[in-house]
């Protein structure tokens, strides 16, 4: 029990190095930078991470300030609750919701899915990331992947033709899916779309950028298209029924997984398919989102595979399979 101690939160920014560099259609990265919210009371802590996208105008800088205003309203006894009216859905309150849950499990001595009242989470295969580069340097990056059962394709709009047609043939077995990052456009959609097709890839993820993505409702989509920059949380789905034919659901777009979980149940029922995405991030934030990868048809959950280290104690990944997070990591 933990109850008549004051409740203190801590903030703080981290930096992991990326093994390499990793590219997509908006440029490299070298580093992941995470912001980690802390809620203890005696003993008992409770962590969440995420990570604030300039494509959404978030900063570390501005989420780490805004985490920092909640002091006040969580030593007042601001709950996970009250933490969805009172912050906006992006990074900042995903790190909040994530860490309350954590505190929520530890200071209950149970599993966070008890305490939910959802299935324990089960090993899961991941999708693993292929950088965007010319067709020769991603069809060597995809042989060394070859024998992974879901790879997950960058592409950058000009001759992603031949970068799709060279991955193919780098990596004949596995499932293909690709993720263009906003950058084609309603002139050249078709043509890579068949492309796509023509290559067996299963999901396109954004195509077309945010807002301007109306053409999609317009074609045949002849390989199911995800919206990833398009949905952000239950608001945003009703707009996107005619345009996709799945969503992806990060954690640090809807705010955390208390709204993450009720997103996936609206979007199944408004007839989307689930995938559950991911930032390049530590196990700390894939943790949460194990427990939404029950319920998707693609899981994405491959940020720790692309850092040079992980955090001690993250998830254990068995090539491709990842599983469910012991509690000291969360949960
Ligand atoms: C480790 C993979 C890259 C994670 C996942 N498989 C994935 O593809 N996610 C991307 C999100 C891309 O991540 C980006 C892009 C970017 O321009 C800037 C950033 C990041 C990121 O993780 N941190 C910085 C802010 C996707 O689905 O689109
Ligand atoms: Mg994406």
């Amino acid at each position: 029990m933990t109850s008549g101690l004051s409740r203190k939160f801590a903030v703080s920014i981290e930096r992991w190095p990326i093994a390499g560099a990793f590219t997509i259609s908006r440029g490299a990265k070298t580093e992941a930078v995470t912001v980690v919210a802390a809620v203890s009371q005696g003993d008992c802590t409770g962590r969440g991470e995420c990570v604030p996208y300039p494509r959404y105008g978030e900063t570390a800088e501005a989420t780490l300030e805004a985490l920092n205003a909640m002091q006040e309203p969580l030593a007042e006894g601001l709950d996970r609750a009250a933490l969805q009216a009172a912050m906006p859905a992006g990074a900042a309150r995903n790190a909040l919701d994530c860490a309350l849950l954590d505190f929520e499990a530890k200071s209950s001595g149970q599993r966070i899915w008890t305490l939910l009242g959802r299935p324990a989470p089960r090993p899961c295969t991941t999708a693993f990331t292929i950088s965007l580069g010319t067709p020769e340097a991603m069809a060597s990056a995809t042989a060394k992947a070859a024998h992974r059962p879901l790879l997950k394709i960058k592409l950058g709009g000009d001759g992603d033709d031949a970068r799709i047609a060279a991955v193919r043939k780098a990596a004949p077995e596995s499932e293909l899916i690709v993720d263009a990052n906003e950058a084609w456009t309603a002139d050249n959609l078709e043509y890579l779309l068949a492309a796509c097709a023509n290559a067996g890839v299963t999901l396109v993820e954004q195509p077309l950028p945010a807002g301007r993505d109306e053409a999609l409702a317009r074609i045949k989509r002849p390989v199911a298209v995800c919206a990833d920059e398009s949905v952000h949380d239950r608001a945003s789905l009703e707009g996107l029924r005619t345009r996709y034919d799945a969503v992806n659901i990060k954690l640090d777009k809807t705010g955390g997984l208390t709204e993450a979980l009720a997103m996936a149940d609206a979007a199944q029922t408004l007839g989307f398919e689930i995938m559950i995405g991911c930032m390049v991030a530590t196990s700390l934030a894939m943790a949460p989102a194990m427990l939404l990868a029950q319920q998707a048809r693609f899981v994405d959950l491959d940020g720790p595979l692309l850092l040079a280290r992980d955090r001690d104690g993250g998830l254990r990944y068995d090539g491709s399979l990842v599983y469910p997070p012991e509690a000291a990591l969360w949960g």
